[in-house]
C-alpha cells in the first residue's frame, strides 16, 4: 500500500561523523549521523545541558511542530521559561536515536554515501547502549564533557540508565521515567505480536518494500501501533474515553459496527504509519527487548551504578502495566544497594503509561524540582 513517504532530511541539525560507530553485536555502521534539536542557550562554562531522551517511537522534535505531522512537540507540554524543561536555565538536547527514521543513521539511510540502496532489513542489531554511544558522539561534538541531567521516559528512560552505568562522571543527575532496567517478558511478547504484524503484511517485502517508491508496509505498521498503543493506556482511560459506546447508530449486523474504541485505535495506528519506517520498528523494538542492565553487568543490578556520583531521580505512574511502580521500586533497591543518592516518586494516574506525556502536574513539579535542585548544586 502506498503512503506519503517520510520527507528526506527532515532534521536541520546534524552531526556527521565520517568515522562511524562500532556496535556492540561488532558491525561498524560508517558514516553516522545524529539529527538532533537543541533549546535554550548553553552557558559560557557548558554546565547548564540537559540531555532529552526520546521513547520508542519519539523523535528529536521534543517542543517544536513536528515537520511530518504538524503537532506539539513530544514534550511541548512542560518545556519553556519557568516550565520543568526551563529554558531560560537549561540548554535541552534531543537527538533522534541510532536506528530511528527522522535524520539519525537507521535502516532508512543509504547503506552508503549517495548510494541508492538503503540498510533495510541489513541494519545491524542495534543496542540502548549503542543508542546513548551515538548520543555521546553529539554531546562530545557540541564540547559539553558533563551533562547536568539526562531526562527521558519509558525507551528513554533505559537510555537514562545506561547513560548512568555507561558514563558516570558524564552525568550530573539522571531521571528515568515509566522504565526498567530490562524488558520484561511480557513486554517483549507485545512487541513480538508487532512484529509479526509487520513481516506478516505482503507488502513488507522481506524489507524491502523501499525499493519500490511509496510502497510501505502500511497494514502491518499500523497493527503493530494499535496493539502498542492499547499498552499505552489503562484499562480506565480507555473507559473514561470511549466506554462501549458506538460510532453512529447501531447498524443491522455486528461487522458493520463500530465501538469508538475501534475507530479510535485504528485512528492511532494509520496516523503512525505516516511518521514512521516500519524496519525502523523493528530495529529499535529489538534493542529495547534485548536490553537488561542486570545481565550486562554480571547477574546485579547495583553492580551497574556501584560508586556511582550521578543522583537519581525515578518516577512511575500507579496505572502504568507496561513499567510498572514494581519495576522502578527494585530499580531504586539497586540504587540503594549501589550507595546511589536517589530519590523515588510514584505518581497516582490512571492514565496509564503515557502517563508521563500527559498533563500530570505532580509529576511535572516533581521533575522541575528535581531539575532545579541539581542545577542550584552546580551552581547554574
Ligand atoms: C515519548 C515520545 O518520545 S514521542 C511519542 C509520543 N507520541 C505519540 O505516541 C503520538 C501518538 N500518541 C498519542 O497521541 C498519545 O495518545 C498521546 C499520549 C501522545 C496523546 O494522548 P491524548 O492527548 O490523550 O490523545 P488521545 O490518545 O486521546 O488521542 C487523540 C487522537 O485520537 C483521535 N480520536 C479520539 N477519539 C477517536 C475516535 N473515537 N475515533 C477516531 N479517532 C479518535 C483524536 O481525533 C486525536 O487525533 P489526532 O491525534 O490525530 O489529533
Ligand atoms: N507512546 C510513546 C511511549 C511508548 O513507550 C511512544 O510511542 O514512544
Amino acid at each position: 500500500m502506498s503512503e506519503t513517504p517520510i520527507p528526506e532530511a527532515v532534521a536541520h541539525q546534524t552531526a556527521h561523523f565520517p568515522e562511524g560507530l562500532a556496535l556492540d553485536c561488532g558491525a561498524l555502521v560508517s558514516p553516522l549521523d545524529v539529527a538532533y534539536r537543541t533549546y535554550g542557550t548553553l552557558n559560557a562554562a557548558k554546565s547548564n545541558a540537559v540531555l532529552v531522551c526520546h521513547a520508542l517511537t519519539g523523535d528529536q522534535y521534543l517542543a517544536e511542530t513536528h515537520p511530518v505531522t504538524g503537532r506539539a512537540g513530544w514534550w511541548q507540554a512542560i518545556v519553556g521559561p519557568s516550565r520543568p524543561l526551563d529554558t531560560d536555565r537549561f540548554f535541552l538536547i534531543c537527538a533522534n536515536v541510532l536506528g530511528g527514521c527522522m535524520g539519525s543513521t537507521g535502516p532508512a539511510s543509504p547503506m552508503s554515501p549517495g548510494s541508492d540502496r538503503l540498510w533495510g532489513t541489513d541494519f545491524p542489531n542495534v543496542t540502548i547502549r549503542d543508542m546513548v554511544r551515538a548520543q555521546k558522539k553529539l554531546v562530545d561534538h557540541l564540547g559539553i564533557e558533563r551533562l547536568l541531567a539526562v531526562v527521558g521516559g519509558s525507551m528513554g528512560g533505559m537510555q537514562v540508565l545506561e547513560w548512568a552505568a555507561t558514563y558516570p562522571r558524564a552525568v550530573f543527575a539522571a531521571a528515568p521515567i515509566a522504565t526498567a532496567p530490562h524488558h520484561s517478558a511480557q513486554n517483549i511478547a507485545f512487541q513480538e505480536v508487532g512484529r509479526a504484524a509487520i513481516h506478516s503484511d505482503p507488502d513488507w517485502r522481506g524489507g524491502r518494500y523501499w525499493e519500490e517508491p511509496g510502497l510501505v508496509p502500511a497494514k502491518g505498521l499500523s497493527v503493530a501501533r494499535m496493539v502498542a498503543h492499547i499498552t499505552y493506556l489503562s484499562e480506565q482511560a480507555l473507559t473514561r474515553k470511549f466506554g462501549r459506546r458506538l460510532r453512529g447508530a447501531p447498524a443491522l449486523t455486528f461487522l458493520e459496527d463500530v465501538f469508538e474504541v475501534e475507530s479510535y485505535l485504528r485512528h492511532q495506528g494509520s496516523t503512525f504509519v505516516r511518521r514512521f519506517d516500519a524496519n525502523s520498528y523493528l530495529t529499535i523494538t529489538r534493542a529495547m527487548d534485548f536490553f537488561d542492565l542486570a545481565e550486562a553487568h554480571g547477574g546485579e543490578l547495583s553492580a551497574a551504578f556501584q560508586g556511582t556520583p550521578t543522583r537519581f531521580f525515578v518516577a512511575s505512574f500507579s496505572s502504568d502495566w507496561l513499567f510498572p511502580t514494581s519495576e522502578s521500586r527494585a530499580l531504586v533497591r539497586a540504587l540503594n544497594r549501589a550507595a546511589a543518592n536517589t530519590s523515588f516518586v510514584e505518581i497516582a494516574s490512571d492514565k496509564g503509561h503515557d502517563a508521563f506525556l500527559l498533563e500530570e502536574p505532580e509529576f511535572h513539579a516533581a521533575l522541575g524540582g528535581f531539575l532545579n535542585g541539581a542545577a542550584e548544586r552546580l551552581g547554574v
